[in-house]
């Protein structure tokens, strides 16, 4: 088994795939990024990939949930929920006086923004494709502090000047493994799915979100996104307590059918 990731090494995704049971003694290989983790497993090159989707702080990954529905054909197969510890990391000897710039992930930055703004007011952040990397190129630069985790100060040599920075208690990230199949039911399942209405009229939205209460099945998210189509369209995601393959999903995925435009299976997986 191969399994791709978000590097590299150091990356919260590194420790989230250390979570997963399915990666267990799997081979793992680090991407540069989001999309090339993706488009390692959909070219076969991996077996599976390990993605960010969502955070308690700043909401969705929208590179994932863009990747999910506009290169159709991956299910999601696990999640894994990792609670997050950001730090400002430097080389050491550096002060807060010395960083002139901010490296990292905008998404890893944002988690920290009341921080940022009181201890390095006007610091202008840097993105970079993940915490790991933003660890890595701040090792080479002595005007560069990085927000990322310990595990990447340690793997590239570099100090703590601040822990703990992240806004706010209970800061988790929301991981999901996909891969090209499906997963079987455990009994304890949750299933993604996006859609798009045919057009915009009273009660389209309504007339889905009925099919799941008139079955008494949970919701656990809804969210849009723009259908990158035309302003004022948008792909609707929702997840669902139950698997697809058990009776009352497999009813409700074929209401949905009947009252959207296109409707893609992101996939039934244990909850985690
Ligand atoms: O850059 C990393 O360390 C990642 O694994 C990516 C990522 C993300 O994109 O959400 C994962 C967890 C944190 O929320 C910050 C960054």
């Amino acid at each position: 088994m191969r399994v791709g990731y978000l590097g590299p090494p150091g990356t919260f995704s590194e420790e989230a795939l250390s979570r997963c049971d399915l990666a267990g003694g799997a081979e793992r290989r680090d991407y540069p990024s989001i999309a090339d983790t993706f488009e390692a497993v959909a070219k076969g090159e991996v077996d599976c990939g390990l993605l960010p989707i969502e955070n308690s702080l700043e909401g969705s990954v929208s590179a994932t949930l863009d990747l999910l529905v506009h290169r159709p054909g991956l299910r999601i197969r696990r999640e894994v929920l990792l609670p997050i510890r950001q730090n400002l990391l430097a080389r050491p000897g550096v002060a807060f006086g010395d960083v002139k710039r901010v490296l990292s992930i905008p998404i890893a930055a944002a988690q920290c923004q009341a921080f940022l703004r009181a201890r390095l007011p006007g610091v202008p952040l840097e993105p970079a494709l993940s915490t790991a990397e933003a660890a890595r190129l701040a090792a080479e630069r002595p005007d560069a502090a990085a927000v990322a985790s310990r595990a990447a100060a340690e793997r590239y040599g570099l100090a703590l000047l601040a822990e703990d920075i992240q806004d706010g208690e209970g800061n988790t990230t929301r991981f999901v493994l996909v891969a090209r199949e499906d997963e079987r039911p455990t009994g304890r399942d949750r299933t993604s799915i996006a859609f798009t209405l045919d057009r915009d009229r009273p009660g389209g939205l309504y007339d889905v979100l009925g099919v799941f209460a008139q079955r008494h099945i949970n919701l656990s998210k809804i969210e849009s996104r723009p259908s990158k189509q035309a302003l004022g369209h948008y792909v609707f995601f929702i997840d669902f307590e139950g698997h697809r393959s058990e009776a009352a999903g497999a009813e409700a995925i074929a209401g949905v059918l009947e009252r959207v435009h296109a409707l893609h299976l992101l996939g039934s997986y244990p909850r985690g």
